[in-house]
């Protein structure tokens, strides 16, 4: 029997002897850059016919990592071995599969610095940033073994005399795990422990800009003693070998994470029945999100702007569940912005290496241009307040940006910049604020920061977000605790780190036997 699940804690680096840690797993990441990553079929290292250099976005000449890059023939093989695999694989007894997991994660744990370190150079995480990526992977590991454990009790069922009755979740088959990779470790590995611990077999094709972490976590299933071909590691290019391994008549689900462009054009092709399919395709897609926090006239006015500024900045803006977007109501609406832009003044830019860095670099080149774009069609639509310059150019730096007086419907409201730029809107009443927040295609996550009871009980109704949080910031959900996902455009509803989340890797078969 497990003890029952808690969130992984978080590093407190105000404490020297962690910091020291910090530094030592910083060194010892250092030591190991450059290295060679192959693709891995059924726990066969094989080597591409091309590569990709993973590159620091902090220092964009450090090279993190050469990855394989596989190629169609190397998909099909993927699929044939993880297809193979799923003949045992989907008899091991969930206890067993489960067991995988808590070793991973007892693993991850001991070298939980390590990790975040390859996240600091890998993805530019901050320290405290990639230390909460780390945890959330313990957590998402730790969560989903429990959660199979679980399933796999006797369900309850209505039991008549003469009959035994059973229901059991039996696993898909194929699963394509495509993750992003803003978090480069959690996200990652929770899709792919929620796929494997059901007794599905994964196909992981990593995200291009953090496949090195990707390749660790490799390491680390491995070393936890999982048997081969369970989970097979596909680094290549998304539109060519993603395409194939989504349209595959063999793919019995694909597990997205990803932009809304991408999600749909992935659902559209699971969509379509591939010749000698046996089964409608199951996608569950994880997409984007334009979040809000809405500041009600009577609220904690230091809270509001503390919890923008975090749910604004953190990770540069990186996150699904960011705020983009601050909802703030006219009577209080200077002093809002005013307070979050003595907060943001106070904001340091600059190498997640160093420990005081609050924000490093957004994450590759494309992602730059796309940000700095936005900020120029931002100063058109608004009226600049702060930042819309860039860093050091040794690393993709884009300056915390703040840009008020926006238009509720103006592009930079509406459209997920996925970056540090945040849009101030008026709303002259709590009402209309809520409608604003409610006026975008995505419903992912957004908060309320008010002391007015009967406001904040409307918007449990009424705010339409698949997570919506009451006087705190609106990024951060605990495995477990908040369970994630949006509505509309931002997904297919899910909830990862949440109790019904395995449902979607198993369906459930009823045996009925009479006496
Ligand atoms: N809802 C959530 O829980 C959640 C969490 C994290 C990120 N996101 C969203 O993810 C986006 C940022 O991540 P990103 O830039 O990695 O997204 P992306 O859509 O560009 O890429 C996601 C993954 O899809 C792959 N891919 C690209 N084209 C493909 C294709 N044709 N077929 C199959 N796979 C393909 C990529 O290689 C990558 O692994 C943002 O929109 C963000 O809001 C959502
Ligand atoms: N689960 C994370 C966001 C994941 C998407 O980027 C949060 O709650 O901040």
């Amino acid at each position: 029997m497990n003890i029952p699940f808690v969130n992984e804690p978080f590093t407190a680096f105000a404490v020297q002897e962690n910091r020291e840690a910090f530094e030592d797993a910083l060194r010892k990441v250092q030591s190991e850059l450059g290295r060679e990553y192959p693709i891995i079929i059924g726990g066969q290292k094989i080597t591409g016919s091309q590569t990709l250099h993973s590159v620091n976005p902090a220092a964009k000449d450090q090279v993190i990592g050469t990855v394989h890059q596989a190629d169609r023939e190397l998909a099909e093989k993927a699929i044939q071995t993880a297809a193979e695999t799923f003949h045992t694989w989907k008899h091991t007894d969930p206890n067993e599969r489960a067991r995988y997991l808590y070793k991973a994660a007892a693993m991850m744990r001991r070298r939980k610095h390590e990790f975040s370190a390859w996240m600091v150079y890998e993805a530019g995480k901050t320290w405290p940033e990639a230390d909460a990526d780390t945890a959330e992977a313990i957590d998402f590991m730790e969560f989903y073994a429990r959660e199979m454990q679980r399933l796999s009790e006797p369900q309850p069922l209505v039991r008549i005399a003469g009959e035994d009755n059973e229901l059991t979740y039996i696993p898909l088959g194929v699963g394509i795990v495509i993750p992003p990779w803003n978090f480069p470790l959690a996200i990652m590995a929770g899709m792919t422990s929620a796929a494997l611990v059901s007794g599905n077999t994964v196909v992981l094709k990593p995200a291009s800009t953090t496949p090195v972490i990707a390749a660790k976590f490799m390491e680390l299933l491995a070393e936890a003693g999982l048997p081969d071909g369970v989970v097979n590691f596909l680094p290549g290019p998304g539109s060519d070998v993603g395409d194939y391994l989504v349209d595959h008549a063999l793919t019995r689900f694909v597990s997205f994470t990803g932009s809304r462009d991408v999600g749909l054009r992935i659902n559209e092709r699971a969509a379509k029945t591939a010749p000698g399919q046996k089964w409608i395709k199951r996608v569950i897609a994880e997409m984007g999100g334009k979040d809000s926090i809405v500041v009600d006239n009577d609220s904690d006015l230091e809270l509001a702007a503390e919890s923008i500024t975090a749910s604004a900045f953190g990770f540069s803006g990186q996150k699904c569940s960011a705020c983009s977007r601050a909802i703030i109501h006219k009577d209080v609406y200077d002093e809002v912005l005013q307070k979050v832009l003595e907060r943001t003044q106070k904001l340091t830019l600059g190498s997640p290496l160093e420990m005081q860095s609050y924000m490093g670099p957004v994450i590759d080149d494309k992602a730059y241009a796309k940000i700095t774009e936005y900020i120029e069609i931002g100063k058109r639509e608004g009226r600049l307040v702060h930042g819309g310059g860039t860093g050091d150019p040794q690393g993709y730096f884009v300056e915390p940006t703040i840009i008020a007086d926006v238009d509720p419907q103006a592009r930079i409201a509406q459209e997920e910049i996925f970056g540090p730029v945040l849009a101030f809107i008026k709303a002259n009443s709590f009402q209309e604020a809520l409608e604003i927040a409610n006026n975008t295609d995505y419903g992912l996550t957004g908060a309320v920061i008010s002391r007015n009871r009967a406001h904040l009980e409307q918007a449990r109704r009424e705010y339409f977000a698949g997570n919506l949080y009451f006087n705190r910031k609106c990024t951060g959900a605990l495995v477990g605790t908040h369970p994630f996902g949006g509505f509309n455009m931002s997904g297919t509803d899910s909830k990862a780190g949440g109790r019904d989340y395995l449902l979607l890797f198993t369906q459930a078969k009823l045996v009925s036997e009479k006496y």
